[in-house]
């Protein structure tokens, strides 16, 4: 067992996730790899999850855009996830439609084998949204908005596949945005990016703040401290503490978070 999470409220913004005692498993409940965690997210704030290599954070992430649906034997074991005020769980949501309120961005970038263009245009495609000037317009705003456009506008018919690692990266981050999500969730967004890359992506999350709630997985503490508002950190599948940044940097209140995030273990 860790130390009971000091706070859970990370601010007295309003919060547009709410998890609320949730408990996961892999398989069928026989063990729960999330343990009654509870947390809320701020609206148009970036919350970071931190800890050790295999506490749970991928896992509760993707807990909120109901990825782990994917995985037969997955089960949520108790508590709730509200987005919004809903349920995202509830029999009535659909996990497609969740996921156009959900984005995600990916450890690894994977941009489709299409154009720059397209891979944008994407999901506005899937929407049905067919009109030209209002494509290129939504194309471009979202690239703008990656802090890309000005690098590929001459050559947006080119294949993605031909950007460098961290402009794949950003592309990715302007198709997840083309579609107008609430939530952001990155998994690792910059780990295999080299450092003038990462720092891009670092200010460009900044920028996304002003629009999205970001959630963020991030295996380093710099990062953490440089582009959150709030930090929960987890051990063994608990929360152990969370809140605001610049608190749980500076003076943390459990023991276990101090000697984690210097580096005392993990
Ligand atoms: N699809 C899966 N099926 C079964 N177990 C899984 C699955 N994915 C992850 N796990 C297990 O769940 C636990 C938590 O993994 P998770 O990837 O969420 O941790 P993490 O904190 O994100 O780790 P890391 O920092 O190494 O990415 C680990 O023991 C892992 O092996």
């Amino acid at each position: 067992m860790v130390a009971s999470p000091t706070s859970q409220d990370s601010s007295t913004d309003p919060a547009l996730i709410n998890i609320d005692d949730l408990g996961f498993s892999y398989n069928q409940g026989k063990t729960e790899t999330i343990q009654g965690v509870s947390l809320h997210c701020p609206e148009k704030q970036v919350t970071a999850f931190i800890g050790p290599s295999g506490c749970g954070k991928s896992t509760l992430l993707r807990c909120i855009n109901r990825m782990n649906d994917l995985v037969e034997t997955s089960k949520i074991t108790r508590g709730s996830i509200n987005i919004m005020g809903q349920d995202i769980n509830a029999p009535d949501v659909d996990a497609i439609e969740l996921r156009k309120q959900v984005g995600m961005v990916f450890q690894k970038y994977n941009p489709f084998p299409k154009s720059i263009y397209e891979n944008v245009a994407y999901g506005l495609r899937i929407q049905g949204i067919k009109n030209k000037s209002t494509l290129d317009e939504a194309v471009e705003r979202a690239l703008k908005g990656a802090a890309l456009w000005d690098e590929v506008k001459d050559r947006l018919k080119d294949s993605a596949l031909g950007l460098s690692g961290g402009q794949q990266q950003r592309l990715c981050i302007a198709r997840t945005t083309a579609v107008s999500p609430k939530v952001i969730l990155m998994d690792e967004p910059c780990s295999a990016l080299d450092p003038i890359a990462t720092a891009k992506v670092e200010e460009l999350i900044s920028e996304l703040r002003r629009d999205f709630t970001i959630v963020i997985v991030t295996h380093s503490m710099q990062q953490a401290s440089r582009i959150s508002d709030n930090t929960a950190f987890f051990y063994l599948g608990e929360l152990v503490e969370y809140g605001d940044t610049n608190k749980i940097f500076s003076n943390p209140s459990v023991k276990q978070t101090e000697d984690y995030i210097s580096g005392r273990f993990g």
